[in-house]
Order: structure tokens, then sequence, then C-alpha cells
């Protein structure tokens, strides 16, 4: 299962098309459209998320709430769209007023983007380096999410930390014990209240002296088989699947799995997982692998860590050159976020969600979900065996 986006900021709307998508899936729209809320919400977003109410609107390859087999096509409009219409036009001239962006902002894609595409106006690379494409990917993942559902694998994430305020946590294998409530009840993502409180000031102080902040957030993935992926060729290796996917996020400069760096100053004794035999098949003493063992899941709870840089956008701007001018120049203020490490948490589930999907459909097929289910049964059936 791929997905594929197009789509401004400022234009008319995002599409996404998702494909090898298997017959016979139910569909809900409506869960879409809370993982869409769900990615617009967090403390520290900027005026943007007060004009969108994103909502997917799906085009093709969905019939009477199942997949066909055939892509499925979303679409989720841009209602600040009618405020961009002559800057954004895809035919005419530019408005003679046109104030082109020719200040990059340092962290940001502009200044670079420009020098690769030879544009004098960083508009044409921020309108698509912006993270609003980001709401196509949470869309089409509905459709990766729903298969993983049926399959018995939920995926959600939480935020560790936002600047250096920190919740405490023992190990990151209680990843997999949080309340789901207490994540989705927090306007961090945090299931920490107190940290939660913490982090919205830290935010405060940022937004008062005109700064950002990132922070980090983890991933888990509970209800897995073990097995899926491949120790047997590089690009089989779920670890580099995942980590290239959370990595196609804007803004994520580090990924982490279980104990992650902290696994490299510790003795092997303290970091891998004991083996032991429990009910009917094997279990671990502990998780600190992060569910991945060998490239491949291990049965227990995949969780995953990500640090995402602070937002680029500034208030109080850095310095940069007048592209027009050559000039040194305070970079642009656009409208922004402050922190949006919430927001990234839910778009790094959904590249969580396709790597997953597609590992299962390498694993069980892809044709048709009654086929899926017929071989991850045997599948299991096998497992069961084994370990008797
Ligand atoms: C959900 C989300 C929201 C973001 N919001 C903003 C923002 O409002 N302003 C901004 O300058 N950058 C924002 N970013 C970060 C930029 O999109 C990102 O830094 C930029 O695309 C450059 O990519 P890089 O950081 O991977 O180099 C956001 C990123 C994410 C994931
Ligand atoms: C629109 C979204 O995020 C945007 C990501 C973003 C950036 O530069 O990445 C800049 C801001 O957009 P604007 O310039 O319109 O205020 C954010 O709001 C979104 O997440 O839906």
């Amino acid at each position: 299962m791929r997905y594929v986006t197009a789509g401004e900021s400022h234009g008319p709307e995002l599409v996404a098309i998702v494909e090898d998508v298997p017959a016979g899936l139910k569909v809900s729209a409506e869960q879409i459209d809370y993982d869409l809320s769900r990615r617009q919400s967090g403390y520290g977003r900027g005026g943007r998320m007060t004009i969108e109410r994103d909502h997917a609107r799906i085009v093709s390859g969905v019939r009477f709430g199942r997949t066909l087999g055939s892509p499925v096509a979303l679409v989720v409009e841009n209602r600040d769209w009618v405020n961009w219409t002559e800057r954004m036009a895809a035919d005419g001239q530019p408005p003679a007023d046109l104030k082109r962006e020719v200040t990059p902002r340092p962290g940001h894609a502009d200044l670079v983007g420009a020098l690769r595409t030879n544009t004098d106006d960083c508009r044409d690379i921020l309108e698509r380096a912006s993270a609003r494409e980001t709401a196509a990917r949470v869309a089409a993942a509905g459709i990766a999410r729903e298969f993983l559902a049926e399959l018995g694998v939920e995926i959600y994430s939480y935020v560790v930390s936002v600047g250096d305020v920190a919740m405490k946590e023992a190990s990151p294998a209680d990843a997999a014990s949080y309340n789901p409530m207490a994540i989705e009840t927090s306007e961090m993502r945090c299931p920490d209240a107190a940290a939660t409180e913490a982090m919205k000031q830290a935010i405060n102080r940022a937004r008062r002296a005109g700064e950002s902040l990132g922070g980090t957030f983890r991933v888990v993935a509970t209800g897995l088989v073990p097995g899926l992926g491949t120790y047997a060729q590089a690009k089989g290796r779920l670890t580099g699947q995942l980590g290239a996917a959370l990595f196609s996020i804007p803004a994520i400069k580090g990924v982490e799995f279980g104990l992650g760096f902290e696994a490299a100053q510790l003795p092997g004794s303290q970091v891998h997982d004991p083996i032991l035999l429990a009910g009917a098949g094997f279990d671990r003493a502990s998780n600190n692998a992060g569910g991945l063992e060998g490239g491949m899941t291990s049965g227990l709870p995949l969780v995953v860590t990500a640090a995402m840089k602070p937002i680029p956008t500034l208030m109080t701007p850095l310095s940069t050159v007048n592209l027009e001018t050559l000039a040194p120049e305070e970079a642009s203020k656009e409208r922004s976020d402050v922190c949006a490490v919430p927001a990234a948490a839910v778009v790094a589930e959904a590249e969580v969600a396709f790597v997953l999907a597609s590992a299962y459909q390498e694993a069980f097929g892809g044709t048709c979900m009654a086929d899926i289910r017929r071989n991850l049964e045997q599948y299991k059936g096998r497992l069961r065996a084994f370990a008797r």
C-alpha cells in the first residue's frame, strides 16, 4: 500500500491517491476525519488552524463503504484558498502588486528550493514544502489504519518532550501502557498532566520571545505478529523502512527504536530482551528493542521515538540575504506555528501505518481482505504450533 500526494498549502485542495488497496476493506470517512482533526490540534499551533476544518472527501476506489481494489483518491479542501485565489492562480499572469518572497527563512526549504528550481520567488517552494501537505498523508493513512485495525493492529502516539520540558518515564517500554484517553484529552498529546502544563508554559514563553520549539514524541503499534519484514535484503528491513518513513516528515531530525541511542551506552545484558516461553508462544522479559529484531517485528509493541527540530519561522527572525538585492536582511515573518510536535506525532502515526500495512500485505497477500485474513490466521496457527 503506497500513497502519493499533490497540492499546495494555499491552493484549492490537497489530493492523495492510495495504491495497492485490497478489495473488501471497510472504510469509515468519520474515522479519517477524526484523525485529521487530531492532526490539527495541539497547543502552539498558529492562526491557520483556526481557518481549516479538515475533511476527507473520498472520490474513488470505495463503494458502499468498502474498497473496490482500485486506487483510492481523497481530497482535502484548503479553506484558506479563498484568501489566495489571485496569488495562487493556476493560470493567467501574476497580479501587478504580487509580493514575491525573497528573504528565505533559515531552516525552511526556501533558499535551497529556490536554488534547486531557479525561481525568484520562494513562495514557489514553500507552498509545497509546507507541512500542510501532511494533512493529505493523514487522510491517505486512514485506509492503511483501517486495514491494520481489521488485522488487530492499533497505532497511537504521544509527546514526550517540548524544548527542555520532558515527561518522566522509567523506560520507553512504558509507551505501551498509557491510557489513550489521557493522550487524546491532553492539549499536548502527553499522558502526563503536569508535563502537559509545563509544555504549554514553555510554548507561551517561546511565543512571547518570538521563538519556536521542537520536541520528541513516540509512536506505538500494538497487536503486531512476529516476523513482519525481513533480515534477508536491505530494503526489506522494517527498521530502515520505518526510519525513512519518519524522516520523510518535515522537521524530523532523529529516529530511535526502543531504548534507542541509550542502548549504545549500556552492556548487552542490560539491553537485549530475554526470551521466555509463555502461554501458547514466546514472550520477552522486556522490550528494549522497541519491537524490532533483525529488521523484523518481534511481536512486542513497536516503540519508535522521533525528534522534531524547532519551527523555522521566527517572529524574532534570524538574518538572511535578500535574493533580489543581495543585501543582508531579516528572514520573512509568515503566520506560523510556534510548536507543532503533537501534530507531527499524528503524521508519524500515518507514516508508520503505511509501512506496517505494506509489511502485512507482503506477508499475507494484497488482493482481497478475505484472503489476507485467512492467510494471517494460518500463520498465527503455525506460530502456536511452533511453541508446542
Ligand atoms: C505539522 C507540522 C507543522 C509545521 N508548521 C510549521 C510552521 O507553521 N512554520 C514553519 O516555518 N515550519 C513549520 N513546520 C516545519 C517545516 O515544514 C519544515 O521545517 C520545513 O519543511 C523544512 O523541512 P526540514 O525541516 O525537513 O528541513 C511544520 C512541520 C510539521 C510537521
Ligand atoms: C497548514 C498547516 O501547517 C502549516 C505548515 C507550515 C509550514 O511552513 O510547514 C506553515 C503554516 O501555514 P500558513 O503559512 O498557512 O500559516 C502552518 O499552518 C497544516 O498543518 O495544516
